[in-house]
């Protein structure tokens, strides 16, 4: 969103970030959703913002192994309501995320287990450092956007589960205005 890293800030709140993103030369309003933290015993998805994510990525800690075991929670498709059976969120883009690989001298989670984690619920995955590098970032809402977008354009009877389900951060708009239901 500012293309630079912020430390600090005071997240014990849901937020809601706008931005106007340019991709394969069209423009679009992108909403990120970022939820407050929660307990791990409580850990699930807002309701509210279900009803209008594109894509879902969930965020993992690589040198804090709880966060993974939480992450991988996240992504049961009950948790998301993403199961094939009535859900307008079936097969949404979903990418898992392993943060803050410029420690990874102090891993807890290894590559191989968010990459084996990723491929079992059909996510994109990557391991970046949002400290060190904000393309990574950005390269990789990209990616999500445009399996969003890819998504939206096929014909609902030819949607294929693709996606598996999952959370934290929660893009809307893509390539247009907010649906009620896709
Ligand atoms: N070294 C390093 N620190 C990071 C990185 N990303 C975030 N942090 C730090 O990790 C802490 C948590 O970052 P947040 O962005 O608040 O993470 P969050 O998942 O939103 O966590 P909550 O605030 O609990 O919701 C902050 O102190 C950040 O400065 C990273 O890539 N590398």
């Amino acid at each position: 969103l500012t293309k630079r890293f912020i430390g600090e800030y005071a997240s014990n709140t849901n937020s809601l970030y706008c931005k106007r993103f340019s991709i394969d030369g069209r423009q679009l309003n992108l909403e990120v959703f970022d939820p407050c933290s929660q307990s791990a015993e409580s850990q699930s998805v807002p309701v509210e913002p279900l009803s209008w994510a594109d894509g879902f990525i969930v965020v993992y800690n690589i040198i804090d192994r709880t966060s993974f075991l939480n992450a991988k929670n996240i992504l049961q498709p009950e948790r998301l309501g993403t199961e094939k059976e009535n859900s307008h969120l079936w097969e949404v883009p979903v990418g898992l995320v392993g943060n803050k690989q410029d420690l990874c001298h102090a891993r807890q989670v290894s590559e191989e287990e968010g990459r084996t984690l990723a491929q079992e619920h059909r996510c994109l995955f990557q391991e970046v450092s949002a400290a060190e590098d904000h393309q990574e970032i950005s390269g990789l809402f990209t990616e999500l956007i445009r399996s969003a977008a890819e998504r939206l354009r096929r014909p609902t009877d030819l949607r294929r589960y693709s996606g598996s389900k999952s959370m934290a951060k929660l893009i809307n708009n893509v390539f247009g205005k907010r649906r009620k239901s896709v």
